[in-house]
Parts: C-alpha cells; sequence; structure tokens
C-alpha cells in the first residue's frame, strides 16, 4: 500500500532529498502540445452519478479487458476511502484532501473541487506518464473519476483533463448509469439529461453502460429511448409536479437519443462486458474518423496561443488588485512552485511521514479522551460545590 503524504499537497522537496526520485526529479520531460494526437492508449473516462457504479465498473472493465488491452488505471476520486482495484495513478497520492479541506476551510465537496484543481496543475506530467504507458504496451487508460457527477463535469479541472487527453490521445466517454434508479422515469429523464449535456460538453464518443442489470433487465431503458408512446405510459402511471417538464424534455430529447450506444453490464457479475468492448472499440474508431480532426484543429489552436506573446498583467488596462478571500481566512501556501507533485509506482519516496489518517485519528482520540477527563472533573467539581452549599445552609438553619 502506498504511503500517505502527511501535508495537503505532497512537497517535491520531500522527495528530493530522498533516495527515491520525485517525479520533478526524474528529468521528465511533459508532453506538449506541439506532438500530434497518438495511437495510444485510449483513454477511457468512466463517468456517472454517484452511486452508479462507477468504481466497480472501472474495476470489472480492467479485468474483462486485462489480456488484450493491458489498461493502464487512474483514479481521480480524491475522496473514496479505497479503491478495489491497483490504480497506476492515484489522485490520492498527490493530494489529501482532507488536509485541503482543513487548509482551505472547505466541505467535502469545496475539497474535492480544490484536490482535483491541484492535481490539473500537473496535467503536462500526468500526460506524460499516459504516452510513457502506451509505449510500454499499455493500449488503453481506464480513469475512474469523482463520485459527484458535477465536480469532474463542470469543473474547470475536469475540462483541462478530458480536453488536454483527448488533444493527445483517443479519448472516449462511458456514462454508467444506474438501471434500477432509472426505473423511475423522472430520474431516467434526469440521468439523460445529465448525459446529453456531458455528450454535448465534452465532444467526444460517448457510450451508456447501463448498470446493474443483474437486478433489473435493461430493456425497459432501450424502449424508453426508441418509443416515445411508451415512455409517454410509464409517465403516465406517476403523479408527480415535473411530469410536464419531463414529458416536454423526452421530446427535446428524441434526437439525442438517435445517436446514443448503450449496453447493457452488471459490474458486479460480469455480464455484458464482451459487447461493451466491442462498442468500445467502435466509438475508438469513431474519434478516429469523427472527431480526431476536430481535436487536432484545437490542439494546433492552443499550440498557437501558447506561443503567443503574453503581456504581463502590469501592462494590462484595469489589472485590477487582488483582495483577500472570506473572512479571517489564512491564505494556505501557494502551490506555484511546484509543490504539488505527481505520484506513480517506481516513484513513491521510501521515506514518508506516518500515515496521515492514522495520525489524525490518534490526534482525535486523544482531544476526545481530554475533553471526557475535563468534563468529568468538571462534573465531580460542581457535585461537590453542591453538597458543600447544602452542608453549609443545614448547619445554618441548624444553628
Ligand atoms: N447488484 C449490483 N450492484 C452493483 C453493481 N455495480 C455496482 N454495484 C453496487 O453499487 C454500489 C455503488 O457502487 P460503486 O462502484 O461504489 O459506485 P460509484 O459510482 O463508484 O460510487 P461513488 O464513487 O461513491 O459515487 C456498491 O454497493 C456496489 O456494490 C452491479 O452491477 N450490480
Amino acid at each position: 500500500m502506498t504511503t500517505k503524504p502527511s501535508s495537503s499537497c505532497s512537497n517535491s522537496s520531500t522527495s528530493r532529498g530522498n533516495a527515491n526520485p520525485g517525479i520533478d526529479d526524474i528529468n521528465l520531460e511533459a508532453l506538449t502540445l506541439s506532438e500530434g494526437i497518438r495511437d495510444s492508449p485510449v483513454c477511457i473516462i468512466v463517468l456517472g452519478m454517484a452511486g452508479s457504479g462507477k468504481t466497480t465498473f472501472t474495476r470489472s472493465l480492467i479485468q474483462h479487458a486485462q489480456a488484450q488491452f493491458n489498461p493502464y488505471v487512474v483514479n481521480l476520486d480524491p475522496a473514496c476511502r479505497e479503491v478495489p482495484y491497483a490504480a497506476h495513478i492515484d489522485i490520492r497520492d498527490t493530494v489529501n484532501y482532507r488536509e485541503v479541506m482543513k487548509q482551505y476551510q472547505l466541505g467535502p465537496n469545496g475539497g474535492i473541487v480544490t484536490a482535483l484543481n491541484m492535481f490539473t496543475t500537473k496535467m503536462p506530467k500526468f500526460a506524460e506518464l499516459v504516452r510513457r504507458a502506451g509505449e510500454r504496451g499499455h493500449k488503453w487508460c481506464i480513469i475512474d473519476t469523482p463520485g459527484q457527477i458535477e465536480v469532474f463535469t463542470w469543473s474547470a479541472s475536469g475540462s483541462i483533463i478530458t480536453e488536454g487527453l483527448a488533444t493527445m490521445f483517443p479519448t472516449i466517454v462511458v456514462y454508467v448509469m444506474d438501471v434500477v434508479r432509472s426505473s423511475c422515469p423522472t430520474t431516467f429523464m434526469s440521468n439523460m439529461l445529465y448525459a446529453c449535456s456531458i455528450l454535448y460538453k465534452t465532444r467526444l464518443p460517448f457510450l451508456i453502460a447501463l448498470n446493474k442489470i443483474d437486478l433489473k433487465d435493461c430493456s425497459f431503458v432501450q424502449e424508453w429511448m426508441t418509443d416515445f408512446e411508451v415512455f409517454q405510459d410509464a409517465l403516465e402511471q406517476e403523479h408527480s409536479y415535473v411530469n410536464n417538464l419531463t414529458r416536454t424534455m423526452s421530446l427535446t430529447l428524441d434526437t439525442f437519443y438517435e445517436n446514443l450506444i448503450t449496453c447493457g453490464v452488471s459490474a458486479k457479475t460480469g455480464i455484458g462486458f464482451a459487447t461493451l468492448i466491442k462498442h468500445i472499440l467502435d466509438c475508438v474508431n469513431e474519434y478516429e474518423r469523427d472527431y480526431k480532426p476536430v481535436y487536432e484543429k484545437m490542439r494546433l489552436q492552443r499550440l498557437a496561443d501558447q506561443q503567443a506573446i503574453s503581456f504581463p498583467a502590469t501592462v494590462v488596462d484595469e489589472a485590477g488588485t487582488a483582495v483577500p478571500m472570506g473572512l479571517n481566512l489564512t491564505e494556505p501556501t501557494s502551490n506555484a512552485d511546484n509543490s504539488v507533485f505527481l505520484m506513480a509506482p517506481s516513484l513513491v519516496p521510501v521515506q514518508m511521514d506516518a500515515d496521515t489518517e492514522e495520525s489524525e485519528a490518534d490526534a482525535k482520540n486523544t482531544t476526545e479522551e481530554q475533553n471526557f477527563q475535563s468534563f468529568v472533573q468538571d462534573h465531580l467539581t460542581a457535585q461537590q460545590n453542591k453538597r458543600d452549599k447544602q452542608q453549609r445552609s443545614q448547619q445554618e438553619q441548624k444553628s
């Protein structure tokens, strides 16, 4: 097991003092936009609503693709406790999400977004690791994303990662959908709206994995997508205020359904994965045929933008003045000096601080113990004072 660094971001200086190098020490040339889009590895970004089964799906896909595609695996969920597969790159090795929450005074979702932002500062090096994986024979790179879907799909870092990968490697999106939860027409429609918005936002080949078919057959979803009348009938059974909206939406999404590929799977039992892999290969062909020219153009445009002369903020009119954020918020240490570093197998420093969670738990236990002791002490003192007072008043009465 990889030992977790104790600070919010693993500091490159930690690794520099070590016998084992960090990623910044091995003179890793960051992959630049000047290189064209490669043939491999194919990046498969796994998205889906919380609890839809993304992580279980990722594990199952790895198993089914192992022999043929030798997947390189990336976990981008900083908040998960553990993953049921061996990840080659795990965001949790790069950014300590709990420490981020503490230092930046954030709630859980803000912590996840910030952790992802920090990881994204190393995007060129992340891309370089993926490229090297391709050269070592990994034909696929499977990327598991955070539980809260909006954290990835609607954050700047999610876009940077998705577009960054798509301008360097063939990239597709697999949207995992829970068929059991989608048996409610309104939930189905919410899921479809999400899928639709992601499809248009990412502009990548898109495949819907209808997951958990061991619990419920997915043919009803496919029927709802192809036959408007059947969906209307299902909607009639529900008495909800949102029915009108759902009905209108289903009409709007009709054209979107036509271009969608769906595939029933069970991440738990493995049913449907042989077909799913065929669909993934079709999506890769689709990327090569329809999307690659678009991303190639985007890559060249970005390269031109990068090479254009950039003016320092001082010469820009109305550059403005930075103001401190929030109330009494101490600015956390800046990360501009390369203090976030990316870890991958063989780059893990030998000497790491004690496991953060363990030490945090110990500290918490000690504090709780102290709090409890002082509570008992206060209680005993109060009791004693009460007894003394009673004795005094009894003596006064007697005298
Ligand atoms: N029966 C059944 N259960 C499944 C299947 N896939 C996932 N699950 C269960 O669904 C639950 C959620 O699965 P996860 O893989 O953690 O889902 P996730 O989308 O990664 O979850 P978050 O990242 O927390 O949003 C777990 O209890 C899984 O065991 C499946 O195909 N069949």
